[in-house]
Order: C-alpha cells, then sequence, then structure tokens
C-alpha cells in the first residue's frame, strides 16, 4: 500500500511500534473500507482534495475572530465544493453524494465544519426523499450543482423535540394558490439550522399545514429566503444567525421568521402529501411519519460518523501514547512509554474496537435501511417501525459511546490533550453535538422502549417477532440465564438482560395502571427503566452484530488479521460484560468467580494487543492532513508540534503586548 511519507523522521518510538505490528495493515484498512476497490477509491479521492487546497490556513482556524472564521470557512467550503461537483461526484457516482469518503476528505479542509454541511448533509436528501417527481426534477439538479443553497429549519426556539408542537404556519390560498408562512410568536422562530445564518439562500421549512381551515400537521415546504443575486434576505424574512456555541464555531446556525411570507402551492414537498389547487388536501402516505425521514436517514448515517470520529481521536491518542514517555516504574530505568500502562490501554483500545464495531453495524444498518426503502418502493411500510427502533437506538448510543470514548482520549493525552491543536478538543465538541442533534439521546430511546414494549407484549401472546427482537420469542419467559462464558454466550446474556429489563418494564406499568394510574403517567414514572431497557437492546445489538459480520468479513483473510479483528472483537464483548457486572448479577447465574475470571482475561488482551495498538490505528490510514493534529501526526514529531503551533498563535506575533504599557504598568505604578 502506498502510504504518505513522511517529510521528516519518525520518531523512534513510533518507528519501533510499526516494526512490533504482526499482521497486514492494508489488509485491515481494507476491511474498514469494505474492500480493496473502495480503498482505491478513497484514496484517489483523498489525493483530489489534498492536492487542491486542502489545510490552507495561513493562520489556525481558532486563532481567528467570528467573523474571520466564517468568512475562511465560506472561502475552503467554496474550494471544497468545487472539487466535489466537478471531481470527486465523478468518482463516486452523484448518487453517492452522501459517501462517508466525501465527508471524510472535507476534514481536511475544516478542523470545526463547513458552513455548508447541512447543504449536502440534509437539505438534498430532504429533496430526494421528499419531492414528487417534477419538484425533484425542478429543485435537485440546481442544489447538487449548487447553483441553490440550502438549509434544513425545522427547530425553533420554543421545539425541538416535540415536532407536533412546532408553531410556524403555512396557511393555503386557493385564490392566489400559495402558502402563507408566519411565525406567530417568538417561540416559533426557526433556530439552529446549520447554513441557515448566513450561507443559504434557500431552505426546507417544517411547518403547520391548514388548508379550508383545518390544520393537517407538519409538512415540508421548500422556501427561498434570499435574493440569488445580492443575497439579500427576502421583504417578510428576518434571518441572522444564534451567535458563539460549544462547537460548530466556523458555521452560521441560523434563526428565521416569517411575517406573512408566500410561497407557490407547488413549493410544498408533496411526495407523502398535497394540497390540490382548490385547497383539498390529499393524503398518500400508508404510514403517518414519512416527513420525518430525512432524520432517519440521518441517524442512519450518524453510525459511521460515530466510527470515523473515533478512529481520529484513537489515532491521536494511541500514537501520541507511544512517543510520550512518563514517570519511573523502577530506579534507573528509562521512563516507560505511557502506552505500556495497562489503564492507558483500558483507555484506549476499547476506542479502536468500538471504531470496528460502529462500522460494521453501521454497514449492517444501512442494508436495512436500503431494504426498507425498497419495501416503501412498493407500498409496503410494515418494516419502517423496525429501522425507526434501530436508528433511535443506535444513533443514541453511538454517539453517547462515542463522546465518552473520545474524552477519555483526551484524558490520556494529559495536558497537550486539552490544546485545540492535539485536534481533541475540535473532534468533542463535534460529537458532543451530535448525542443532541438529530433526537436527544433519551427521547430518541424512548422511541426504541415503546417498539420494545409493544415487541414484548407480542412475544407474550406467543407471535413470531422481526429479526432485531427475535431473542424476545427465545426469553421472555427465561427467568436467569445460566451463565456461558463463551463469546456467544456474553451476547445472549445482553440480550436476556435486555429481555429482563424490558419485562419489568411492561410489569411495573402494568403494576401502576392497576392500581389506578392511567397508562400514560405509568408510561411516564417508568421512563428511567424504559430508557435502560432500550440501551440494554441496542447494547444487545451491537455486540451481536459486531460478532456476527467480523467472523462473516474476515472469512477469507490471512491468519494474523483474523487473529487480531477477532481479539478486538472478543475485547468489546469483555469490554462491556465488566461495564455491565450488576445487570449480568442480576439477569444471569453469573459467579464473582466468573466474572474475576473475565476480568483477567481481559487484562491479558490488553497485553497481547498492545504490540499491534500501532498497526491498528494505522490501518484507520487517516492522513496528516486529514488528523490536523499536534498529537497525532504519522511521524510522531510531537514535541516540535506543539511548539510550531505555539509560536502561530497571535499573542506571540510582538514580544509585548500593548496592554501591558495600557493596563499593567499603570497597574505596577499606582497610576490606574
Ligand atoms: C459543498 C461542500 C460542503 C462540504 C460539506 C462537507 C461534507 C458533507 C458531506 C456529507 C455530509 C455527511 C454527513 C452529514 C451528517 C450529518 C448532518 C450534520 C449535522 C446535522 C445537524 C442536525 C440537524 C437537526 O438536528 S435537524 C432536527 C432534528 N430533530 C429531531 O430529530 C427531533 C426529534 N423528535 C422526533 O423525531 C419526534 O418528535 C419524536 C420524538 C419521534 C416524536 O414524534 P411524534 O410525532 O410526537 O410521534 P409520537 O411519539 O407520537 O409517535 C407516534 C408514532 O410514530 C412513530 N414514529 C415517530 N417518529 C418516527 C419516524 N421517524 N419514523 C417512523 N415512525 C416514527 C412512533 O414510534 C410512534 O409509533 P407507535 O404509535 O408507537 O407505533
Ligand atoms: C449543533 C446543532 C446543530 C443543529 N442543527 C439543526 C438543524 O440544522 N436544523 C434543525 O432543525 N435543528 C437543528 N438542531 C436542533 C436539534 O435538532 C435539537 O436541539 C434537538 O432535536 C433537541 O431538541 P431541543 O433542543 O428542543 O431539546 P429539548 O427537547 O428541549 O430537550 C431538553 C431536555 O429535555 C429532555 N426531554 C425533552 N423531551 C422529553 C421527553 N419527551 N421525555 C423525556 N425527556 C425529554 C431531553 O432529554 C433533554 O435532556 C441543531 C442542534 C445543535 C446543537
Amino acid at each position: 500500500m502506498k502510504i504518505n511519507k513522511p517529510k521528516h523522521d519518525v520518531n523512534p518510538d513510533l518507528a519501533k511500534e510499526r516494526l512490533k505490528c504482526n499482521f497486514n495493515i492494508e489488509e485491515v484498512t481494507n476491511i474498514i473500507d469494505g474492500g480493496k476497490d473502495k480503498t482505491v477509491q478513497r484514496k484517489k479521492i483523498e489525493d483530489i482534495a489534498l492536492n487542491n487546497g486542502a489545510s490552507l490556513d495561513e493562520v489556525p482556524e481558532e486563532c481567528l475572530s467570528i467573523k474571520e472564521r466564517y468568512e475562511n470557512a465560506v472561502r475552503k467550503s467554496c474550494v471544497y465544493g468545487n472539487l466535489v461537483r466537478n471531481e470527486m461526484l465523478e468518482i463516486t457516482g452523484i448518487e453517492n453524494f452522501e459517501s462517508p469518503v466525501l465527508r471524510r476528505t472535507a476534514d481536511a479542509f475544516f478542523k470545526d465544519i463547513s458552513p455548508f454541511m447541512l447543504h449536502l448533509g440534509m437539505f438534498v436528501p430532504t429533496l430526494i426523499g421528499q419531492c414528487t417527481p417534477e419538484q425533484t426534477a425542478e429543485w435537485l439538479p440546481k442544489a447538487l450543482d449548487m447553483q441553490i443553497i440550502g438549509a434544513y429549519a425545522q427547530t425553533e426556539l420554543g421545539h425541538g423535540t416535540f415536532i407536533r408542537g412546532l408553531e410556524t404556519t403555512a396557511t393555503y390560498n386557493p385564490e392566489k394558490e400559495e402558502f402563507v408562512l408566519h411565525s406567530p410568536t417568538i417561540t416559533s422562530y426557526k433556530w439552529w439550522a446549520g447554513g441557515l445564518g448566513k450561507t443559504a439562500n434557500h431552505c426546507v421549512v417544517m411547518a403547520q399545514l391548514y388548508t379550508q381551515g383545518k390544520c393537517h400537521g407538519t409538512h415540508l415546504f421548500i422556501v427561498k429566503i434570499r435574493d440569488l443575486d445580492t443575497h439579500m434576505p427576502l421583504p417578510g424574512i428576518t434571518v441572522g444567525e444564534i451567535g458563539p456555541r460549544m462547537g460548530f464555531s466556523s458555521a452560521d446556525n441560523g434563526f428565521l421568521r416569517f411575517d406573512h411570507f408566500r410561497i407557490p402551492r407547488e413549493n410544498m414537498l408533496m411526495k407523502h402529501a398535497k394540497v390540490e389547487k382548490d385547497g383539498v388536501y390529499v393524503k398518500s402516505a400508508k404510514h403517518g411519519k414519512l416527513t420525518y425521514g430525512t432524520m432517519v436517514f440521518i441517524r442512519v448515517t450518524l453510525v459511521s460518523e460515530m466510527s470515523f470520529n473515533i478512529s481520529k481521536a484513537a489515532t491521536i491518542a494511541i500514537r501520541y501514547s507511544a512517543v510520550r514517555r512518563q514517570t519511573e516504574l523502577r530506579p534507573n530505568e528509562p521512563e516507560p512509554q505511557i502506552l505500556d500502562y495497562p489503564t492507558q490501554q483500558h483507555k484506549l483500545f476499547i476506542c479502536i474496537a468500538t471504531a470496528h464495531a460502529f462500522q460494521l453495524t453501521s454497514c449492517w444498518l444501512w442494508n436495512t435501511f436500503q431494504a426498507v426503502l425498497a419495501d416503501m418502493k412498493k407500498g409496503n411500510v410494515d418494516t419502517l417501525p423496525e429501522l425507526h427502533a434501530l436508528s433511535s437506538c443506535l444513533k443514541a448510543v453511538s454517539t453517547s459511546d462515542a463522546l465518552s470514548h473520545i474524552e477519555q482520549c483526551r484524558f490520556a493525552c494529559g495536558g497537550h490533550g486539552y490544546m485545540l491543536s492535539s485536534n481533541l478538543p475540535f473532534i468533542y465538541s463535534f460529537v458532543a453535538a451530535t448525542r443532541t442533534y438529530e433526537g436527544d439521546y433519551t427521547v430518541l430511546l424512548l422511541q426504541t422502549a415503546r417498539f420494545l414494549v409493544k415487541a414484548s407484549e407480542q412475544a407474550e401472546a406467543g407471535k413470531k417477532l422481526t429479526q432485531t427482537v427475535s431473542y424476545l420469542n427465545r426469553t421472555a419467559n427465561a427467568d436467569r440465564l445460566n451463565w456461558d462464558n463463551t463469546h456467544e454466550g456474553i451476547i445472549k446474556s445482553f440480550q436476556v438482560i435486555a429481555a429482563g429489563k424490558i419485562g419489568q418494564c411492561v410489569k411495573s406499568i402494568r403494576d401502576r395502571t392497576a392500581s389506578g394510574m392511567d397508562y400514560e403517567d405509568a408510561w411516564l414514572m417508568t421512563t428511567v427503566q424504559l430508557v435502560g431497557a432500550a440501551e440494554a437492546h441496542c447494547r444487545a445489538v451491537l455486540l451481536n452484530t459486531y460478532w456476527s459480520e467480523m467472523r462473516k468479513i474476515t472469512e477469507a483473510s490471512s491468519a494474523d488479521v483474523k487473529k487480531v479483528m477477532h481479539q478486538l472483537a472478543v475485547l468489546y464483548l469483555m469490554y462491556w460484560a465488566l461495564e455491565k457486572t450488576g445487570d449480568l448479577l442480576k439477569y444471569s447465574s453469573v459467579s464473582k468467580k466468573d466474572l474475576d475470571e473475565l476480568q483477567r482475561r481481559y487484562e491479558e488482551l490488553l497485553a497481547e494487543l498492545r504490540p499491534n495498538a500501532v498497526g491498528l490505528v494505522d490501518a484507520f490510514d487517516l492522513r496528516d492532513e486529514i488528523l490536523h493534529s499536534s498529537l497525532g501526526s504519522y511521524d510522531g514529531r510531537v514535541y516540535e508540534r506543539l511548539i510550531e503551533e505555539a509560536h502561530k498563535s497571535p499573542l506571540n506575533d510582538e514580544p509585548v503586548n500593548q496592554s501591558f504599557h495600557k493596563y499593567t504598568k499603570p497597574l505596577m505604578l499606582g497610576k490606574l
């Protein structure tokens, strides 16, 4: 495999680590990419991005003012967008505009985020999923060609989670064949939409549809908000940026208020429901929630996005841990590499395993999503509830796990991990947002819980369940599982934990309703348990999917690759078994002795993986331009880079800052 040769000598400790690696790195890279041809394609696309102006910042993004950061991000987005349009999509195929490869190369341009991300990330997918063929023909080519730039404006100041509570109205006027968009209250301001504040000239808007005096609930509309030539907001539109945030600092999250703003009837996205010219409302959808389709799509893609983010953080922290030496273990011996500490391995090796677990699960989820879309094309929506339940819990758990693993990577890098130049704070604050946006963690787990409670009741009634909950058919009446200290045994025990927790939720709800509570209150009182049950179900799905997909995908691999991939998956199973010992003790016959044995094997496995740690992160094949990290570069020149980055601080532009003469000196002289 062609690697991008470092310009400098590689740090000797890192070089030694690479000699220790006992498997073929390229083979693992191919597995992660989904095949050798995909690796070749990815590298070709990365070359286009990296040879054409990526990383073109003279001053680090974070040293710029808010305005400069935004303007710089727009400049780079235009360079990048042009490459996507003219070169990269030629390679992926236009239908793959959401390819993770494009997302990955975008990181070479932006440490933080592109103001155009939501254009490709949500605006275009909404057009694809919600337009009639005529509307698609009208809007999609313009959007893909970036003649129009869009945002996705759903959330309002007063409501994000509860979509049915949105207040923006779209009232149909049959005389003029127009909708009138209006924001009737302060809480109905659209709020948060990425790219809306300053960049977009169009947006998709979720609003309550009124026609013939009746509200038909939330529907989607495409709205031109700015003049295409002057970029001035159109009359009736108030639009702006919502202000500084924890992350997303180079983008322009926006607010938007409508004052009786008129749009043509054809601007309602009418794939699933329409308003006729005379104002008659016609619903064609066989399922009530198809307008939520873009959210399901993004939740599906976020699982792979989390794998990518963990792999970046793990690469940085593991390479750094190979270079960093700290503390004397024995007198007169060199300080060990911090990677030699089992506690460090415990923080970091799970990150490698989790990146693989999420990558394989995301491919499986993507295939499930495609199968559901194919069913829906044939008019069958029966498989949608299971997809919604799955994508909800996998989005919730993958973003939450990614966040805590990335935080561990930062801890693993000590003080230097706190530097923005390490890139870990950027990765962390980006992922922190994912736990909230596209459906908050708790809220989405409660959606999965609804599905699980129903499934449990069906299992109780002897009905055969769909694949991801079929374990409820086998375990619904099982009291405590006989502990079986094998890999399959661990997976089964997670299914029994999930079944036990779901069963306990059903019982709590029934007990509460039996004692006179109405169902809504009984549900509400049980929500802490319901969130736990949905999380347990998600863990069972993740463990089972990772294990079975890993075995499938490595069937033809070399023995060494098979071994190391197997070790990672076992590490993942053991890690989660040890994290959930309380649940295991409650729902299986596991003993203290079994758990001690599991702990011992886990610690041995960390030591077995240790020589391959750097090789495993090298297999993620993240080029320095994508990693943007003083701590994680391929050559391990950590200290040199930290100093180089320090010199870029604008505070070092002059030896004495003017504030000394203005404030400090007068203070020192008592002249303030
Ligand atoms: C040009 C160069 C540019 C450079 C660009 C660089 C790179 C780009 C390249 C690629 C991009 C790649 C990636 C981009 C990735 C990500 C994008 C990035 C950022 C995204 C930013 C975030 C955007 C947002 O946040 S948008 C707003 C999202 N909002 C939410 O998610 C709200 C959450 N709330 C809900 O979903 C719902 O309100 C709810 C909680 C589900 C409740 O809904 P409700 O209507 O009240 O329903 P109810 O609870 O009563 O349930 C009834 C019934 O319906 C079922 N149900 C609910 N939802 C669904 C559904 N979606 N599908 C199917 N069924 C559903 C529910 O289960 C109930 O069923 P039942 O009655 O129990 O049977
Ligand atoms: C960086 C970022 C980018 C975003 N981009 C966009 C965008 O482009 N377009 C867009 O439309 N939106 C966007 N959003 C908005 C985002 O989708 C919402 O913030 C998100 O859906 C959560 O909704 P909320 O803010 O109303 O939180 P709330 O619903 O108010 O949640 C607050 C708390 O209440 C809890 N809670 C709420 N409801 C329940 C319930 N039923 N049961 C139990 N607990 C509950 C939640 O768990 C949470 O802890 C973005 C947000 C962020 C942070």
